[in-house]
């Protein structure tokens, strides 16, 4: 991946961006979701800067996008191997990385953060990034589940900010729910909404309420199949079978919460536990804090619910 200094310089040679537009786009975290959301802005042509807490952590990334954009090529160019090569070399080569938020985000007209689900620790990146980015920068959170309003909180930017949440596998689901604010303006809002169109996803709009409209009705089901499992009422297979063959779902909750991760699952049910303890669908579950805590995060630790081990 190359230096943020040497595609920077790249990207100002050429013609700058229409005003307004959306061109540069600063992904601040590369797991499960940055690394998709960089790929598919990357994808769409724009200049993207994935910024990570480590130079492994960077690399890891970058195969992780690598690896995904030969699984589109794959299917995109079925008929044309080398142009689904060129599309591959040419979408890696907008992506650069840094580990310094502030230089990444010095040329931002976006940024897009995909950190760990913890609220101080997203409010402290965004003060530190309303700092070092262009006035006219947008900022937006991936946040399954915190408040963007509580998230924007330390930022003067209030009116550019907004909640852009993306769905695992990132390059493959196609909805992005872009969530406004009181404070959102309108400009925002129509730049959020056209951006997320230009990288090939219909995007819904909601309030800022806890988990949006996906995760409300999500999560809750994910947390009662745990609790079924806990109560040894069936099977993680079986209760994966049903939802699959008698509601149609992909993959069942089982199958789902390890794709998402333990960890980010536990941090949503706990955040939503603390604001609503009254609420049964979100009491903590003992099984999913012994997973965590024994850092059976699902398929990104390689053991969940199932295994996920290499053989
Ligand atoms: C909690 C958060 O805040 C919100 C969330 O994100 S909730 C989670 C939302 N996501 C879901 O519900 C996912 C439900 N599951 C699915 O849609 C599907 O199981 C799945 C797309 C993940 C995998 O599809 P499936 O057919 O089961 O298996 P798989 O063969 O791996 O993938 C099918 C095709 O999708 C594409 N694909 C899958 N993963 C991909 C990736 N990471 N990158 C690129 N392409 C990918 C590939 O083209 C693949 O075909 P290929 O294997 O020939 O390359
Ligand atoms: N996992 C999902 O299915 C999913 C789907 C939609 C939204 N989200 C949300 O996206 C966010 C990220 O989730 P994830 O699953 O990608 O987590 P992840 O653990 O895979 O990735 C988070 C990445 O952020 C990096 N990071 C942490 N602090 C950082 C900092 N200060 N600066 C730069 N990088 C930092 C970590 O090194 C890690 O690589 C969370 O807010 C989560 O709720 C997750």
């Amino acid at each position: 991946m190359a230096a943020v200094s040497q595609v920077l310089k790249r990207s100002f040679s050429s013609s700058s961006p229409m005003a307004g537009a959306i061109k540069n786009v600063t992904v601040i975290g590369g797991g499960l979701m940055g690394s998709g959301i960089a790929q598919i802005a990357a994808a769409a042509g724009q200049k993207v800067v994935l910024v990570e807490t480590n130079e492994k952590l960077l690399q890891g990334a970058n195969s992780r996008i690598n690896e995904s954009l030969k699984r589109v090529a794959k299917k995109q160019f079925k008929e044309n191997p080398s142009a689904g090569e060129s599309f591959v070399q040419e979408t890696m080569g907008r992506i650069s990385g840094t580990t310094n938020p502030s230089e990444g985000a010095a040329s931002a007209d976006l940024i897009v953060e995909a950190i760990v689900e913890n609220m101080g620790i997203k409010q402290k990146l965004f003060a530190t990034l309303d700092e070092a980015a262009p006035k006219h920068t947008i900022f937006a959170s991936n946040t399954s589940s915190l408040s963007i309003t509580e998230i924007a909180s330390q930022c003067q930017r209030k009116d550019k900010f907004g909640g852009l949440h993306f769905f695992n596998p990132v390059p493959v689901m196609k909805l992005l729910e872009v969530v406004r604010t009181n404070d959102t303006s309108d400009e925002t809002y129509k730049k959020m909404m056209e951006w997320g169109q230009e990288v090939g996803k219909t995007c819904i709009t909601c309030k800022d309420t806890p988990g949006f409209v996906v995760n409300r009705l999500l999560v809750p089901q994910l947390a009662e199949a745990i609790r079924m499992l806990e109560r040894g009422d069936a099977s993680p297979r079986d209760i994966d079978t049903a939802m699959k063959l008698g509601a149609g779902h992909p993959m069942g909750p089982f199958e789902l919460a390890d794709y998402v991760g333990h960890d980010t699952t536990k941090f949503i049910i706990d955040g939503w536990h603390e604001k609503m303890p009254e609420n049964p669908l979100f009491k903590p579950s003992e099984l999913l804090n012994k997973m965590v805590k024994e850092g059976k995060l699902g398929v990104k630790s390689g053991e969940g619910f199932y295994s996920y081990k290499k053989k």
